[in-house]
């Protein structure tokens, strides 16, 4: 079986549409900062689209602007997607909206959006992961589980999906799950895929870490056998976007 492809995913969540106004206003970054930092990924040298798949999502109010703007081999996602063909839902970004993009980030009704995702022809990265309590009390590979299997329940094809290990913890917090905490949990979700879908979806699925990654810790991270890529929330708009990219060369070369 081919071995699974590096993916990086930049999230680039709630960008505000102006520049800050105090030091006080911290976020994701500006409006500013996705002009700059498409222009940072269009001009980077990266491994190429065999090496490593790279997906973008800004927030809606950007999506047309970023995919006019951006290099070909990188791809654009929303940020999510609603579960049904449309109706009075407010704020919600019905399938048929989304129709040029390759994924969506899913962070609530998981399973269920995964499934309508996967059903429209769209690609889902799927985020579970467990709270800083769950964690402190053991319970991390139940919870991860138990999220996994309520995919697995809505599913039966997972070609189109990633599994993006989130801890809540580490999610814009600055601190990053070890090495050894990351490979342990993919390991464990490989395992439980292995025995609850099959041995071939645990083998090919694109199981990601997310979670305070940043240029300094990729590295490390993406040496874990079982590590196959980053969802990247904060780090994903700033040129360290493109050392995270990078790390796709640490698996490459010790393939
Ligand atoms: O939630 C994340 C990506 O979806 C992770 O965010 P940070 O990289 O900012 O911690």
């Amino acid at each position: 079986m081919a071995p699974r492809k590096f993916f990086v995913g930049g999230n680039w969540k709630c960008v505000n549409t102006r520049p800050l106004q105090s030091r006080f206003e911290s976020d994701n970054g500006t409006g500013e900062d996705v002009k700059k930092i498409v222009t940072v990924l269009n001009e980077a040298e990266v491994p190429s689209e065999d090496v490593v798949e790279v997906v973008v999502s800004p927030p809606y109010v950007f999506l047309a602007q970023v995919k006019g703007l951006l290099r070909l081999d990188f791809a654009v996602a929303a940020q999510n997607c609603w579960v049904r063909k449309g109706g009075a839902f407010t704020g919600e970004i019905r399938r048929l909206l989304l129709r040029q993009n390759h994924c969506v980030v899913i962070f609530e009704f998981v399973a269920d959006k995964v499934a309508y995702a996967l059903s429209q022809g769209l690609k889902a990265i799927a985020c579970i992961g467990e709270t800083l309590e769950q964690r402190e009390s053991g319970t991390t590979m139940d919870v991860v589980a138990a999220q996994t299997k309520a995919i697995a329940e809505k599913i039966s094809d997972w070609t189109n999906v990633v599994l993006a290990y989130e801890p809540v913890w580490a999610i814009g917090t600055g601190k990053v799950a070890t090495p050894a905490q990351a490979q342990e949990v993919h390991d464990g979700l490989r395992k439980w895929l292995h025995s609850n879908v099959s041995p071939a979806v645990a083998e090919s699925t694109r199981i990601i870490y997310g979670g305070s990654v940043n240029g300094a810790n990729s590295k490390e991270l993406a040496a874990q056998p079982d590590v196959d890529g980053f969802l990247v929330g904060g780090a994903s708009l700033k040129p360290e976007f493109v050392d995270i990219i990078k790390a796709a060369t640490v698996k490459s070369s010790s393939a």
